[in-house]
């Protein structure tokens, strides 16, 4: 009946074309973070970053978002500690934006979007052989959640923000050899995490999220950027890349902790 294809419509996302609900999943991201309903966890380590700038391979724009691909076949680049229990290689790391400012995040905070957020993709190459195996287990991936605010320009983003015109359509890439992404990450030390999943298919629910609570500003001018770009490829009808966020999902039966009082 008609109620039924309404929640079929509803479900196919036009951005994925898959559904957007895994059938049976219990543990799905992004959701919506209510500080205080967030439990502190005094056996939470602070989260070590060492990442090495020249591991940094190129850009491209995968039709989902854009890409800053790192080369994760040794340890140059990890994290450890925070909730997590082995060291975790970075893989990539990418954004998801609004078209205007009053959205964009992911992830909320007391039901607040943020205009961005950024996510670093590490994964535990300590148990697991390939990022592809990783991707399918619990424990396989640990993402860093960074929202972004309208506020001052920043320096370290205009170098990506210089790159983007090259990589406008979907499936181009321009080679990006030395990038410090740390300097994408705020200082204070502060974070909540919880267990949670991929936010594009294949949708599995194998990331442990590690969202900062300071967000990084960043002016006008280079979210406009991100909004430049385009979901489509050269040549085709011309679809601007915004709003490649997923819908929150149900927070069902987890507990958001965090680092710090
Ligand atoms: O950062 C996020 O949105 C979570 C996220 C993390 C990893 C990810 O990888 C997609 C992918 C999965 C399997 C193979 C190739 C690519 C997709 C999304
Ligand atoms: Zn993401």
């Amino acid at each position: 009946g008609a109620c039924c294809s309404y929640r079929l419509r509803d479900a196919l996302h036009p951005l994925w074309q898959s559904p957007l609900t895994i059938p049976g999943g219990t543990r799905q991201s992004p959701i919506n973070i209510q500080w205080r309903d967030s439990v502190y966890d005094p056996f939470l380590k602070p989260l070590k970053i060492s990442y090495d700038p020249t591991t940094c391979l190129h850009i491209w724009n995968n039709g989902y978002s854009f890409l800053v691909e790192f080369d994760d076949s040794t340890d140059r680049s990890i994290i450890i500690g925070g909730p997590l229990e082995n060291q975790y290689r970075l893989k990539q790391f990418h954004f998801h934006w609004g078209a205007i400012n009053d959205w964009g995040s992911e992830h909320t905070v007391d039901s607040k979007f943020y205009p961005a957020e950024l996510h670093l993709v590490h994964w535990n190459a300590v148990e697991y052989p390939s990022f592809e195996d990783a991707v399918m287990e619990g424990n396989g991936l640990a993402v860093i959640g960074v929202f972004l605010k309208l506020g001052a320009r920043h320096e370290g983003l205009q170098t990506l923000v210089d790159a983007l015109p090259a990589v406008r359509h979907k499936d181009t890439v321009i080679e990006f050899d030395v990038f410090d992404p740390s300097c994408l990450i705020p200082s204070c030390p502060d974070y909540w995490t919880y267990a949670g999943s991929l936010t594009t298919p294949p949708l599995t629910e194998s990331v442990t999220w590690i969202i900062k609570k300071k967000p990084i500003e960043v002016d006008e001018d280079q979210l406009e950027a991100f909004r430049m770009l385009l979901f489509t490829s050269d040549g085709e009808e011309e679809k601007r890349m915004v709003d490649n966020f997923r819908p929150l999902q149900p927070l069902m039966n987890r507990t958001v902790r965090s680092s710090f009082r």
